[in-house]
């Protein structure tokens, strides 16, 4: 059996103030931090773990985020890096929603999207706090037509049901030592993802559960969440896990760990 590999695949970065990082605690600023889709190459095929952001759509709607990106931090540009093509994708898994996490989907166009049956429901019926978060809705123009949210004018639309669209709840392994751990609370169906390796411990991918090494040290959650209070728990939650399974904590958005993170076409296996 071959090995899992774990690929990193830098999106790019975005800017947010310091208050919205580290909630109601700052400090006030710009803060950019680092996007980045994960690739697993799996015996049992390949999955994507987030999609990054799309640049277009973030300059079309949230410009204030002054988003940097180039051709090889975009899913195309970084899988082509390691001499992949979007059509070898086979699973995309979203930890969630939200426009700097699923924006990359519609080049998947022959991947199996997987994600929690409560964050699809939100992407459409959320609350109006969250409408900038769930801006992004190429991940699902069928369902964007039906619930009137717009898309963008010039581009084919991804089939989200082709190949399969499939919707879970609960801990999952979803392939053997590929977990995805429920972490509510930024989002309503917000999944984080652990992944057991044969030469190394875990990797534990917070997702937006936790923005960085500094939240958790801080004990202090970040913004544009849906529920403080569960976001707070399943941040706990990913601290417990870490230190059941001796796994190592790879951050969403920590500008201070992602340098030292391995970047495609390095991989973890
Ligand atoms: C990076 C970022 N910026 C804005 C929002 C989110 C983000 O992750 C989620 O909801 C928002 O309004
Ligand atoms: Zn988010
Ligand atoms: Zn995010």
């Amino acid at each position: 059996m071959t090995d899992t590999k774990v690929y990193l695949l830098d999106g790019g970065t975005l800017v947010i103030d310091g208050f919205h990082a580290f909630w109601n605690r700052g400090p006030a600023g710009e803060l950019r931090f680092p996007c980045y889709a994960v690739l697993i190459e799996h015996k049992d095929g390949r999955y994507i773990f987030d999609t990054g952001y799309d640049h277009a759509h973030v300059m079309r709607v949230l410009p204030f985020e002054k988003p940097l990106q180039t051709p090889e931090q975009t899913i195309p540009g970084a899988l082509a890096k390691i001499g992949l093509k979007p059509t070898d994708i086979n699973y995309v898994i979203n930890s969630h929603y939200h426009f700097d996490h699923c924006g990359g989907n519609k080049h998947l166009s022959k991947a199996c999207t997987v994600c929690h049956a409560k964050e699809l429901e939100a992407s459409t019926k959320h609350q109006p706090f969250e409408h900038l978060g769930y801006s992004d809705m190429t991940f699902a123009p069928q369902l964007a037509k039906q619930a009137g949210k717009a898309l963008p004018p010039d581009e084919p639309a991804l089939d989200m049901y082709t190949p399969k669209f499939e919707t879970i709840t609960g801990d999952q392994e979803i392939a053997k030592g590929l977990w995805l751990l429920e972490t509510p609370g930024h989002t309503a169906g917000h999944y984080s993802l652990m992944v057991e390796l044969k030469n190394r411990r875990p990797m534990l991918f917070t997702a937006d559960a936790c923005y960085s090494q500094k939240n958790m040290d801080m004990n202090c959650i970040s913004s544009f969440h849906l529920d403080p209070t569960a976001s707070l728990k399943s941040m706990h939650r990913l601290k417990a896990l870490a230190e059941k399974h001796n796994a190592e904590l790879f951050y969403s958005h920590d500008p201070d760990s992602f340098p030292n993170y391995v970047k495609a076409p390095g991989y973890y296996s």
